[in-house]
């Protein structure tokens, strides 16, 4: 906060004291003037400033420069009470708004689609004449005219909210957090609403001084305040009527306070913003964490995983016909495993929710059991990603699943409603996605996101969720775990970032483990150490694990058998000793061939 203070420009550091001047009169202003704001003294109206009244007097004979300095308290508390009320309603509607418009249901849709109606109804009129006429029916009482502000400036909190919440709820670390059985409310509440933060502040600051405004607006056409309360509006109305016979004083004054006052709140909000932004006040003073000692030390694979990287995207030197080719019973021999499958996939076809067009999973079937590792490869845009989505009920709102079956042991994952899911994931389903540091919530500390997701699964207090946390850290092989609780993701080398989600995903014992790309971008010594925690902490413990990946080398060293995707559909699924030494689909061929020295 210092500092941003310090880099601030002059002319900024001029405002923010003229908004702590507000702030200061607000508070005492009505104590400190040299003269009563209130009392009339007719013999000395519309007096010139002077040394004795410095911003002369007004019609009634009070000193202008005693009520200029009590006129904020008025204006300013009528402001901020109404804009607390607008933030507090139009923040949770906003968020609603947006969590039923994100989901497909048509009812949903059309409710979401109501409350905007509304909205646009109550801000189709203009704003200062729907407050006039508010006050006008309920009276010109101060707790009216503070319902009338709060009610013309709630929308605008509304929609702010929405927008950036439905923005928001698509994002990785959103994703993540449902993946890890939180509701969508508490997604919507807990980890999206915080990020809309920093907007819905610099737009309470804005909005406090268009409150204020409106105030002395309400006031100046004689539907606000009363005299003789000092108020900025009133004063001005009061003073208008003498500029025309050069008595501009009493106009004057309150006038450029007025206008002084507005601008601050705006620029303040700026101030704030740039304070609040977790990036700006840690980052200069918070050099990167060091990765510290880590956890297992990784034994060396079988074939070296830098070396089996296949480039992205997969040059075809094989025309594309060659790859054409239906899978048949050969190449998916080994599509079902042996032993009783824990989850098992048949059928699947993914794609646009209105029908239209070529699926983009098309007919996936395949099984898992007990402590099996099934590695999914592919070129990019195959589908591997929307595979992983489809199993976690993460698919895109634009998508749906057309057809097909998921079962998780004998329950049948698409037939259950939010609630069964919620308990399902994380408990029993656990999913790590690409790109950690994006899935942990930037507004969050780690310590606050794990506390959060253990407390979303058992009725323990805060204390002991913040003690099996540090057990946790401690389990993924993170040195300082204290620390690091208190880290937010900026703060943390993808490495680490990788281990709190991996710490994050196995914290309830899963049985199946659904991990997509779970060390894209870590560099290779990181990649190797994740996955073999991984290995170690699930593989173990009999964690089936599907895990999704762009490089064969990583499915030839951690995986039981590989499943090809092309375009959508599995073409092969085989053990993976005998894909690597026999691929038998063309496209499958040429994968391998291009790992191959
Ligand atoms: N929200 C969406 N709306 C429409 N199409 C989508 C959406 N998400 C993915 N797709 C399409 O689905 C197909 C599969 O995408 P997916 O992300 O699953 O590929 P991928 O195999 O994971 O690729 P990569 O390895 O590059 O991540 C692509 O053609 C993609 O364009």
């Amino acid at each position: 906060m210092k500092s941003t203070l310090r880099d601030l420009p002059v002319w900024q550091k001029v405002v923010l004291v003229i908004f702590a001047g507000t702030i200061f009169l607000t508070v005492f202003g009505p104590h400190i003037g040299p003269y009563s704001a209130t009392t009339a003294s007719p013999a000395d109206r519309l007096m010139p400033p002077s040394a004795e009244h410095w911003f002369g007097t007004d019609e009634n004979g009070i000193d202008i420069f005693s009520r200029l300095l009590a006129a904020p308290r008025t204006d300013v508390t009528i402001a901020v009470i109404a804009t607390a009320i607008s933030v507090i309603l139009g923040a949770p509607i906003g968020v609603v708004v947006a969590l039923l418009e994100s989901r497909r249901t048509r009812r949903s849709r059309a409710a979401a689609e109501t409350a905007m109606r509304l909205l646009e109804v109550v801000q189709a009129f203009p704003v200062f004449v729907f407050a006039m006429v508010l006050v006008a029916v309920f009276g010109g009482t101060t707790l009216n005219i503070i319902a009338a502000v709060a009610f013309v400036n709630t929308p605008v909190f509304v929609r702010l909210v929405r927008s950036d919440v439905l923005s928001l709820i698509q994002q990785p670390f959103a994703e993540a957090a449902r993946a890890i059985g939180n509701t969508e409310m508490r997604t919507g509440f807990r980890h999206v609403l915080p990020n809309a933060a920093e907007r819905v502040v610099v737009q309470i600051s804005v909005t406090v001084g268009f409150a204020i405004l409106l105030t002395a607006g309400l006031s100046f056409v004689g539907a606000g305040v009363r005299p003789p309360t000092p108020e900025l509006g009133g004063m001005i109305a009061s003073g208008a009527k003498y500029l025309i016979v050069d008595q501009w004083w009493p106009a004057l004054f309150p006038g450029v306070a007025l206008g002084l006052i507005v601008f601050s709140f705006g620029v303040f909000g700026e101030i704030l913003n740039k304070a609040l932004e977790p990036r700006a006040t840690r980052g200069d003073g918070h050099r990167p964490m060091d990765e510290g000692p880590t956890g297992p030390v990784p034994t060396e694979p079988d074939i070296p995983i830098q070396e089996a990287t296949v480039p992205e995207p997969v040059p075809d030197p094989v025309p594309a016909s060659a790859f054409a080719g239906e899978p048949d019973g050969s190449t998916l021999a080994a599509g079902a495993a042996e032993g009783p499958a824990i989850l098992a996939v048949r059928g699947l076809t993914v794609g646009r929710w209105d029908e239209r067009g070529a699926p983009l999973l098309d007919d996936i079937g395949f099984s898992l059991v007990e402590g099996e590792c099934l590695g999914v490869v592919g070129e990019s845009g195959s589908g591997k990603s929307l595979l992983v989505r489809s199993l976690l009920q993460l698919v895109p709102p634009t998508l749906a699943v057309r057809d097909g079956e998921i079962r998780y042991r004998d329950t049948d994952l698409l037939g259950l409603d939010k609630g069964q899911l919620r308990k399902l994931r994380s408990n029993q389903i656990a999913a790590i996605l690409p790109n950690a540091k994006a899935q942990l919530h930037p507004l969050i500390t780690v310590g606050r996101t794990m506390i959060s997701a253990i407390q979303a699964h058992e009725r323990i207090s805060s204390r002991e969720a913040r003690d099996r946390s540090i057990e946790l850290l401690t389990s993924v092989g993170l040195s300082d775990p204290a620390r690091r609780l208190e880290a937010y993701p900026h703060e943390l080398s993808g490495g680490m970032a990788q281990r709190v989600c991996v710490a994050l995903a196995l914290m309830h014992r899963p049985d199946l483990l659904i991990a997509d790309e779970p060390t894209a971008g870590l560099d290779v010594t990181i990649q190797r150490q994740v996955l073999d925690l991984i290995e170690t902490l699930a593989g173990n413990r009999g964690t089936a694990r599907l895990l999704v990946t762009g490089d064969l080398g990583i499915a030839a060293h951690y995986c039981d058998r590989v499943a090809v995707m092309r375009a959508g559909r599995i073409i092969e699924i085989n053990e993976t000793r005998a894909f690597f030494a026999n691929p038998r689909h063309a496209y499958s061929q040429h994968l391998v061939s291009c790992v191959q020295p």
